[in-house]
């Protein structure tokens, strides 16, 4: 396996798990499901500390979805769930930022969730997180806070489909590769934004990140 320095830049794909936890599952009014359910990012989603969170133009109910993000370390193609934690190559903790008007309306349609999932700005990630600050991916807490008042307090090893799980089902459709991220879905306590919000959001005492909601 290639050295972990050169996954620090990761910024590939977003592929991202939906209702992995039964509480969101339930609060959005969905059923569980009984395979992982997928869509895609473009990489154009990303931002980084000291870039502002923009509500997309026309999006009246911007929600904040706190996620555990595995950043893979070696290209996966049809792994077995036994092999495939030795593709992560580390972690960050990544904001699935959602415009849940523009999801509802699409749910009712029966259209993909590209734009209210995919609009630039909708993936704000913490630094590069090293494989080993995280021992056991399956028990981290996980939270997020708006103006200070906490909204998301969960832990991963409320998931419904594991780290392994995920990656070796998502292998067996599409290749995996080095600096990809993968974010495993959010726990209860979504809500809505507004311009001038500042989030907060971690995991345990690994790491914390800042970002600010602008109109
Ligand atoms: O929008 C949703 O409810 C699906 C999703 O991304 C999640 O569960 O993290
Ligand atoms: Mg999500």
């Amino acid at each position: 396996m290639a050295k972990l320095a050169q996954f620090k830049d990761f910024g590939k794909k977003i592929v991202c798990v939906g209702r992995n936890y039964r509480e969101h599952a339930a609060e959005l009014g969905n059923p569980v499901p009984s395979k992982p359910i997928l869509f895609l990012k473009p990489t154009t989603a990303y931002i980084s500390e000291g870039q502002a969170i923009k509500i997309p133009k026309g999006c009246t109910d911007l929600n904040h979805e706190v996620e555990l993000g595995v950043v893979i370390g070696s290209r996966a193609t049809n792994v077995q769930e036994s092999e495939a934690m030795k593709y992560v190559g580390g972690y960050a903790l990544g904001l699935d930022m959602t415009a849940r008007d523009w999801q509802a309306e699409a749910k009712k349609n029966g259209h993909p969730w590209s734009l209210a999932k995919g609009f630039d700005t909708s993936c704000p990630i913490s630094a590069f997180i090293e494989k080993d600050k995280i021992p056991n991916p399956e028990n981290v807490d996980i939270w997020l806070k708006v103006n200070g008042e906490t909204r998301q307090s969960g832990n991963t090893k409320d998931m419904i489909f594991s780290v392994a799980h995920l990656i070796s089902y998502i292998s067996q459709f599409f290749t995996l590769e080095p600096g990809d991220l993968l974010l495993t879905g959010t726990p209860a306590g979504v809500s809505k934004l507004k311009s001038g919000d500042i989030i907060q959001a971690g995991l345990g005492d690994v790491v914390n990140v800042q970002f600010t909601v602008q109109s």
